[in-house]
């Protein structure tokens, strides 16, 4: 991975070697720089002078810096550990159906270089496996919906793929949550259908361009594009940016955001991870209703329409994953995955405690289908 000189970001990855699929080719990822296809060089594109410095910028912010001890210490007042603030964050939650939303990448696993290499431990798997026994619980991501799916591997909880944009209820067999109404749920849904090929058309083309740039990688997450620059040298961001808007310019259809080290395309569409948290919400029965508190976890700028949903609903909390100051509109923090995995198993253990000595918060979370 590159480094930056002066430009100390929280993305130190953890090094995971991609296991190569069996019976397929295997490219290793990130490529070793002589790899890089002998391309011309990339051709001067068209863009808006003012423009560039300020996207750069974007990229750039996509991977927070780190910040003074003082600065941390306000913006922890603002947004306290959910875990040293655990009684205080789950207080209001007394009475109440809690929901759970997770999102994967740098929630549930840890932030690498390679896309396709970033498992989830088996710990935090069976972390949210016993939260998903006392919580109707979904994952919400980026990724595609099975791509996310295969690195979860747990059949009883929601999937919302592509940025919510498709979702799918638990598999058949676990029948484990039912609407408040007492059904059981069918839930399905998906958004922007019409695009697909015009996605798929957008991948080809990109996944070409994308070869000329050492370490630059397109994912499919099928309603929406992932263009990964982490492993880009930072004197080709811009290449990675221009070409992509080059690109980008024949699909007015499609929208261009910035996750982290990545430029996501995605269909114009109202719809997005806060939207995909109300559908849930709506499809479980507890829409409209005061006694439902969805917890969502989350450490991108995707997941901040979701805290904002929650916001706007005074109902509920939004917790970010970050070591470090972030613009958000979650109200709690955590560092990294580990505390994520602390604190779901907290949740289990509080549900699990009985007339134990945490009894008294066991009360403050009534499930209202136990
Ligand atoms: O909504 P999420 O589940 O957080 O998905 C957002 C993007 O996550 C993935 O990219 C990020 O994680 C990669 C693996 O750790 C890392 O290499 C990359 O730099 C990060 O941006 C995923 O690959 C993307 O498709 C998702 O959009």
């Amino acid at each position: 991975m590159t480094k930056h000189a002066g430009f100390p970001t929280d993305e130190a990855v953890t090094a995971v070697a991609a296991p190569a699929p069996v019976g397929l080719h295997f490219t290793p990822f990130p490529p070793p720089k002589s790899a890089a296809r002998d391309c011309k060089k990339l051709p001067a594109l068209h863009v808006d002078l003012a423009a560039p410095a300020a996207r750069f910028e974007s990229m750039k912010a996509s991977s927070p810096r780190r910040a003074a001890d003082a600065e941390l210490g306000d913006w922890m007042e603002m947004h306290p550990s959910a875990l040293a603030a655990f009684e205080a964050a789950l207080g209001a939650a007394k009475g109440k159906q809690i929901v759970m939303f997770l999102d994967y990448d740098g929630t549930l696993s840890p932030i690498v270089e390679d896309p396709d290499s970033a498992v989830m431990s088996e710990e935090m798997r069976d972390a949210v496996r016993r939260v998903a026994e006392h919580f109707p619980t979904a994952i919400v991501s980026g990724r595609g919906r099975d791509k996310v799916f295969n690195f979860v591997k747990l059949n009883e909880l929601y999937y919302a793929g592509s940025h919510g944009m498709d979702i799918q209820g638990p598999a058949k067999q676990s029948n484990k949550h039912f609407q408040a109404n007492g059904e059981e749920e069918v839930v399905h849904y998906q958004a922007g259908s019409e695009f697909l090929p015009v996605i798929e058309e957008v991948y080809r083309t990109l996944t070409a361009k994308m070869e000329c740039i050492a370490g630059a990688k397109v994912e499919n997450n099928k309603y929406c594009l992932s263009v990964h620059f982490r492993c880009v040298q930072e004197e080709e961001w811009n290449a990675v940016d221009e070409e992509v808007r080059s690109v980008l310019k024949e699909y007015p259809d499609l929208t261009l955001t910035n996750g982290r080290m990545v430029l996501e395309i995605r269909p114009s569409i109202k719809w997005d991870k806060g939207k995909a948290l109300e559908f849930l919400l709506k499809s479980l029965g507890y829409a409209g209703r005061s006694d439902v508190f969805p917890i969502y976890i989350g450490d991108d700028r995707t997941d901040e329409d979701a805290f904002k949903v929650l916001r706007g609903m005074g109902q509920g909390i939004g917790i970010l994953v970050s070591k470090f100051p972030k613009e958000t509109a979650a109200s709690y923090s955590l560092r990294d995955p580990a505390e994520v995995k602390e604190f779901l198993c907290k949740m289990v253990k509080i549900k699990g405690a009985g007339d134990g000595p945490v009894k008294q918060m066991n009360d403050l979370v009534v499930h209202a289908d136990l």
